[in-house]
């Protein structure tokens, strides 16, 4: 298991400070939402865990079985879903897995074509990303995270463009394929955060607590 420890830590853009001394053991659960209003820092706040944007002040501490794991190499040791972030819509889904594949080990070593069967996803395998639907292409990006051999999950808004089975179908990867590692969820949809066992509410930390 990977163990996550916020320390103090801020993001401001501008003049607008997002949150503000978050300091936070991610190990007291296996999974964690991050829960708030349109607009009050969720994704930032899973960027700057992911290592995508730097933080203002404070720092993050990453360590895998007690060797601790840089900033800039976390990225290894994490996948990511979200909708600003974008598939190969030129590839076919057969190319999208077998480039990811070629970075990320497969979780329990899972060929391309059971990935594809899980994901139900099988009559579409030659076409392009660019044809797929949005729930399509929303199974494909949960595959991605959930099937690659990482510790770290992190899914912002993972039913977006979900049908009712795809959503039950997104809580079964959970089950399946998400034990023993850590998820963080952006989100404000209660079913899809529910199995999480605790929770940042980002507007808790707008203001400094006083000392
Ligand atoms: N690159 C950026 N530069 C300046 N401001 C930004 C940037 N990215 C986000 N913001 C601002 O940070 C605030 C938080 O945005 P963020 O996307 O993290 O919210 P969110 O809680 O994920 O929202 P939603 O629920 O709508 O997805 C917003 O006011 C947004 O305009």
């Amino acid at each position: 298991m990977i163990s996550i420890q916020l320390d103090k830590i801020s993001k401001r853009f501008q003049f607008e400070w997002i949150f503000k001394d978050i300091s936070l053991n991610l190990d007291d659960a296996k999974a964690w939402a991050i829960t708030g209003s349109n607009g009050s820092g969720k994704s930032t706040l899973l960027k700057c865990i992911s290592g995508q944007l730097p933080l203002t002040s404070g720092s993050i501490l990453y360590s895998i079985n007690g060797n601790s794991i840089s900033d800039a190499t976390i990225y290894q040791h994490l996948v990511i879903s979200a909708p600003y972030l974008e598939l190969p819509e030129e590839f076919t889904l057969q190319e999208v897995l077998g480039f990811h594949f070629k970075f990320k080990k497969a979780f329990k070593d899972l060929s391309i074509k059971k990935m594809i069967d899980i994901m139900y996803l099988s009559e579409h395998k030659n076409k392009t990303v660019s044809q797929f639907s949005s729930g399509m292409k929303q199974r494909l990006k949960l595959g991605l995270c959930f099937f690659s051999d990482v510790p770290l999950i992190l899914l912002d808004e993972p039913s977006s463009n979900l049908d009712n089975k795809g959503c039950n179908w997104y809580l079964s990867l959970v089950d399946d394929f998400g034990r023993d590692r850590k998820i963080l969820v952006c989100s404000n949809e209660p079913k899809e955060y529910g199995f999480c066992k605790q929770n940042i509410v980002i507007e808790h930390y707008k203001t400094r607590p006083k000392l």
